[in-house]
């Protein structure tokens, strides 16, 4: 799959209730390629069920699934990974979902970060925050101008994270991004319909 567009990020404060489905199923619709199921929780039976629920839903739209932190979770379900840096072997995970699994790690604002993921055999490497956060506002932040280099050093697909809203999005494409990752400016909507519609903005920016 080219990795290439939005890839929206789950939360569950913004999708408490029954919004997990609904909204996520909003964004395949308005476009999202990737879909990442971000719980901190440790309620396995949950998280396996909610997991599940989404790859059925990532297969319909011909997206891809990623299961945040959890190598063991991805590995039962088929699907892909994404890893910050505390959060375990890039090279491991590799190993352990197979060369074809898409595998993402954090590499915040460090290109040296990035030359051990891409080493380590990382599908795509992730940088950000590039802006103002609600939901992670102590992550390390970056600036364009690193995408800039990043860009012209890596030959694999470049995520940008953090803060990305519609009106500031371009300027990370036009400086290399293959892909923005969006939580808030994604998902703190009060309608499916509203998330759709944002999806289907952001997707658009990548024609
Ligand atoms: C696409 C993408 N990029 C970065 C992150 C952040 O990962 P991490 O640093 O491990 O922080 P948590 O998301 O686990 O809080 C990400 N999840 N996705
Ligand atoms: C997980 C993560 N890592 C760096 S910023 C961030 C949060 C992105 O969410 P938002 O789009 O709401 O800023
Ligand atoms: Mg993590």
């Amino acid at each position: 799959m080219k990795l290439r567009g939005l890839y929206a990020i789950t939360d569950s404060q913004l999708l408490a209730g029954d919004k997990l489905l609904p909204y996520t199923e909003a964004a395949l619709e308005g476009g999202a390629r990737l879909l990442q199921y971000r719980d901190k929780s440790t309620d396995e039976a949950r998280r396996l069920r909610e997991a599940e629920a989404l790859r059925g839903l990532c297969d319909r739209y011909g997206a891809a699934l990623i299961i945040n932190d959890d190598a063991e979770l991805a590995a039962r379900l088929g699907v892909g990974l994404h890893l910050g840096q505390s959060d375990g072997s890039l090279a491991a995970a590799r190993a352990l979902l197979g060369r074809n699994a898409i595998i993402g790690g954090t590499c915040h604002a460090e290109l040296e970060l990035a030359q051990n993921a891409v080493s380590e055999g990382a599908s795509y490497v992730a940088f950000g925050r590039f802006f103002n956060s609600n939901t992670k506002p102590g992550a390390p932040s970056a600036t364009v101008e690193l995408l800039n280099q990043a860009a012209t050093r890596f030959h694999l697909p470049i995520v940008a994270i953090g803060g990305i809203t519609l009106e500031n999005a371009p300027q990370l494409i036009s400086a290399g991004a293959s892909m923005i990752a969006v939580i808030h400016g994604l998902f703190a909507a009060d309608s499916a319909a509203e998330v759709e519609r944002r999806a289907r903005a952001l997707s658009a920016l990548f024609n």
